[in-house]
């Protein structure tokens, strides 16, 4: 695999860091970096937030499944995805099928203390966003490692550290002639 063959997509709950890791994984690949929730707020004209509240989550699964079809037929580049992408077996099926998707998998606590502050996200504006991210993690985790085909943990790299792991372990990193081939990241 190079890394100019392949779309990679990065899945996980919200605060696991795809939208910041795929930004940084892009533009060090240099290949074009493709955000699902980015493409849904371009194409409806408003925030996430804003158009869950107007039009609630089930139209916003609609689109988000349009836009996940659309976007997974793009050509090499790095596609990260809003955190229920796995919930519908459409975009399972997509995200496996076409890209090579990568979980990164973090502790509800680690994603709790990260988003403390966040307002955007329209699943965590709740009283206990800790407890929320812990049922989210319950029903979605077994979701994300059916669709993965890498596992990656998250809880104490930085970002940077991240995309390193990635790229070395991926081996879409630029290779000198005698390297040799490393580990699969874990399931
Ligand atoms: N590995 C990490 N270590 C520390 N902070 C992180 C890490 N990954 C992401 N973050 C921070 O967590 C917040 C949410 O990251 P984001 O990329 O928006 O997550 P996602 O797109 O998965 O919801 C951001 O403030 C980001 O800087
Ligand atoms: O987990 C979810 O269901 C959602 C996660 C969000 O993306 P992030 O994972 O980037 O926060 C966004 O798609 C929407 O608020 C729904
Ligand atoms: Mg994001």
């Amino acid at each position: 695999m190079t890394a100019g063959d392949t779309l990679l997509a990065l899945i996980g709950l919200p605060g696991s860091g795809k939208t910041t890791v795929g930004r940084m994984l892009a533009r060090r690949l240099q290949l074009p970096f493709l955000d699902s929730d980015q493409e849904i707020e371009r194409r409806m004209g408003c925030s996430i937030r804003q158009f869950f509240e107007e039009q609630g989550e089930a139209r916003f699964r609609d689109i988000e499944a349009e836009v996940i079809d659309a976007l997974t037929r793009s050509g090499p580049g790095v596609l990260s995805t809003g955190g229920g992408a796995v919930l519908r077996p459409e975009n399972r099926a997509r995200l496996h099928e076409r890209c090579r998707v990568i979980y990164l998998h973090a502790r509800p606590e680690d994603l709790a203390r990260r988003l403390r502050r966040d307002s955007q996200r329209p699943l965590l504006q709740v009283d206990d966003p800790l407890k929320r991210l812990r049922e989210l993690h319950a029903a979605r985790d077994p979701l994300y490692r059916e669709t993965a085909h890498d596992v990656l943990e998250t809880g104490r790299p930085s970002v940077a550290m991240l995309v390193n792991m990635i790229l070395m372990q991926l081996e879409l990193a630029p290779q000198p002639a005698a390297g040799g081939t490393g580990p699969a990241l874990g399931r």
